[in-house]
């Protein structure tokens, strides 16, 4: 073990290793290796506004998305809400910030059509360019709000669709708000990052073949499986993915990316003769080590035959880890089938206030 990784809390992610790891720092290097994607960089400055602000508004030209029926409000958490509940409980409030509130409301919305018209009109012909796509800020995809969408995932067709899921993200607003929280020199200086928005063209991923891989110090000191469930067929190609993870890392990865220690996320679709690159993260804690601890990671020395572990979700430890990532995209299957349908969200909201009255009445009554 090297003096620099004595053990977890001596890892310093430096501003610079994060913004390597920036779409558009890497992308140019793998763009071979890389799904294909457009960078709109920098983004208007508005735009960035109108994801940090309350509420979402989609833009005043006609409304097509089927499924959208109104304005739904963000509250501090950066969580939905429409219930007029939560209304009456913003009412119960002191009165500085009632009076706070009222000058919010009363602040208009900003609105793309009208604030940042060339922008939106960038997205809808990328859109039109690559029929589908799915979209990601400088780090980090709304893997957190694909509940948002019709069809529970991050695949956008229609620019409506663009605006609800970067909105209804918390991951997109931690690149906006804290993406050099944990910077040893974050201190040094308070400057922004310049944002961008990735589209990437929308390709089905069988997840069950993407993978997590982590060098530190140039090697490869473990991979993990990303998508965490048992799929039987995997143990058997263990040694082909990691021929081919050796090769891309050595032969690909190492002589052009800026840092020693990262982390690749990568898809190693059938036949399996290629690795697609999907992401570049930092070696640091803010990134998931998945089936491996980042003290193990960080303590990691190569065993005899100069190899590491491919760590799979095998039969017998399938319970260990499996689990759903992103917590926050688990509605009941009910809230899923009414945002398909207008009439649904509003019969799903009138059952939802009976359930409520009824709990009250229960509760009062005991
Ligand atoms: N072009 C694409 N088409 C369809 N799905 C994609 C595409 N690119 C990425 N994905 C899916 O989106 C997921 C998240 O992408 P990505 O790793 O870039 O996001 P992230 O926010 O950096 O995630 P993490 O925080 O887990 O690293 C990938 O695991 C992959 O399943």
């Amino acid at each position: 073990m090297t003096e620099n990784f004595k053990s977890f809390s001596d890892v310093p992610v430096t501003r610079r290793q994060i913004e390597n790891c920036s779409f558009s720092n890497w992308y140019p290097f793998f763009k071979d290796y890389t799904p294909k994607a457009e960078i709109i960089k920098p983004i208007p400055e508005k735009f960035v506004q109108y994801l940090e602000q309350d509420g979402i508004s989609l833009p005043t030209e006609q409304h097509t998305s089927s499924f959208y029926t109104g304005p739904i409000e963000k509250n501090e958490e950066n969580e939905y809400s429409d219930w007029e509940e939560d209304e009456e409980d913003l009412n119960v409030q002191d009165e500085d910030s009632s009076d706070e509130e009222d000058k919010e409301s009363q602040t208009p919305k900003l609105d793309p059509v009208i604030d940042f018209p060339e922008f939106h009109n960038r997205l809808k012909s990328v859109l039109e360019k690559f029929g589908a796509v799915t979209p990601k800020l400088n780090w980090s995809a709304p893997q957190d709000a694909t509940w948002i969408l019709p069809n529970n995932s991050m695949k956008c067709t229609e620019v409506n669709e663009l605006y609800l899921i970067l909105n209804a993200s918390n991951y997109i607003m931690h690149d906006l708000q804290y993406a050099f929280d944990d910077c040893s020199d974050s201190n040094d200086t308070k400057e922004k990052p310049t944002y961008e928005l990735i589209l990437r063209k929308w390709f089905d991923i069988n997840p069950a073949l993407e993978f997590r891989v982590f060098v530190k110090e140039n090697q490869v000191v473990g991979v993990s499986q990303r998508d965490l469930n048992y799929y039987d067929y995997l143990k058997p190609l263990g040694d082909t993915f990691k021929d081919l993870i050796d090769e891309f890392v050595e032969d690909t990865v190492i002589p052009k990316f800026p840092d020693d220690s990262f982390v690749l996320d990568i898809y190693i679709p059938r036949p399996f003769d290629k690795i697609f690159l999907i992401d570049i993260n930092p070696f640091a804690k803010k990134t998931d080590p998945l089936m491996f601890s980042w003290n193990e990671l960080m303590t990691k020395e190569k065993n005899e035959e100069d190899d590491y572990e491919l760590r799979l979700v095998l039969k017998n430890n399938t319970g260990r880890f499996a689990c759903k990532e992103h917590s926050e995209n688990q509605v009941p299957d009910d809230v899923v089938q009414a945002s398909l349908d207008p009439n649904s969200i509003r019969e799903l909201a009138e059952k939802w206030k009976e359930l409520l009255a009824m709990q009250d009445k229960e509760e009062t009554s005991h």
